[in-house]
């Protein structure tokens, strides 16, 4: 795993539902400037489907400079050498995932309000991912939408960098960041784009990030 700081604005999450090209999506992504791609399996994923894409991902991301991410299976994301994993409530807890990680891995943890932020803070997330902002068509089984008020609660309220996501486009994506949010995760505005670079190009100008230039890069 390298040291792949500062934090890309705008995160690409894999959409593996029967119907999609999650590899085809991530080149055309990459091709279009985003630098940091999240590798999410549907839950009939197995570990090893998750593996076989994370290790095709995390070579693109590789050859595009860019930053490669794992969901829930952190001895996925160590297997093919990614640069870090992102946790929710029912995965392992940061501290548990940074214990067997590289010491540059990046650990991205789920938040609904400050109070779990705080948590996540104390055990060592590099970044808190923070929703539903809306309703989602991609994870329909969401407890509560926390809404923008609730992602800006969240924001406010921690200093890490803020990843809103959930029923997110370009439009809601700018006004993320403009109620605190470091950037925005997304699955079905880039996968399900009739034109994913357009799609991808409107995405990283809403968060504020040029083209391959991750946020804070000179
Ligand atoms: C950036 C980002 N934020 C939140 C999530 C959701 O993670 P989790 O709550 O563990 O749910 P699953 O994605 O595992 O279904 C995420 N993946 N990325
Ligand atoms: C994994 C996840 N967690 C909260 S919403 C969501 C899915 C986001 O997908 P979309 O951007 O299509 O709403
Ligand atoms: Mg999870």
């Amino acid at each position: 795993m390298r040291s792949p700081v500062p934090l890309p604005r705008l995160h690409i999450i894999t959409d593996t539902r029967p119907d999609a090209d999650p590899v085809g999506v991530v080149e055309a992504a990459l091709e279009a400037g985003a630098r940091l791609v999240q590798v999410r399996g549907e839950d009939r994923y197995t570990d090893r489907l998750t593996f076989d894409l994370s290790r095709t991902i995390a070579r693109l991301c590789r050859e595009a400079g860019a930053v490669c991410l794992v969901n829930d299976a952190v001895h996925v994301a160590m297997a093919v050498g990614a640069d870090g994993v992102h946790l929710g409530a029912d995965d392992l807890p940061a501290d548990a995932a940074r214990a067997i990680l590289p010491e540059t891995a990046i650990v991205g943890a789920t938040c609904r309000d400050p109070h779990e932020a705080r948590a996540a803070r104390r055990v060592g997330a590099t970044y808190l991912g923070v929703g539903p902002v809306r309703a989602s068509g991609t994870k329909t089984a969401l407890k509560r939408i926390i809404g923008l008020d609730g992602m800006g609660a969240v924001a406010g309220a921690v200093d890490l960098p803020v990843i809103a996501i959930g029923g997110l486009d370009a439009d809601l994506a700018a006004e993320c960041v403009e109620n605190g949010a470091h950037g925005v995760a997304v699955v079905s505005a880039v996968s399900r784009a009739a034109d994913v670079k357009a799609a991808v190009g409107e995405l990283l100008h809403a968060v504020g990030e040029r083209a391959g230039t991750p946020a804070g890069a000179v």
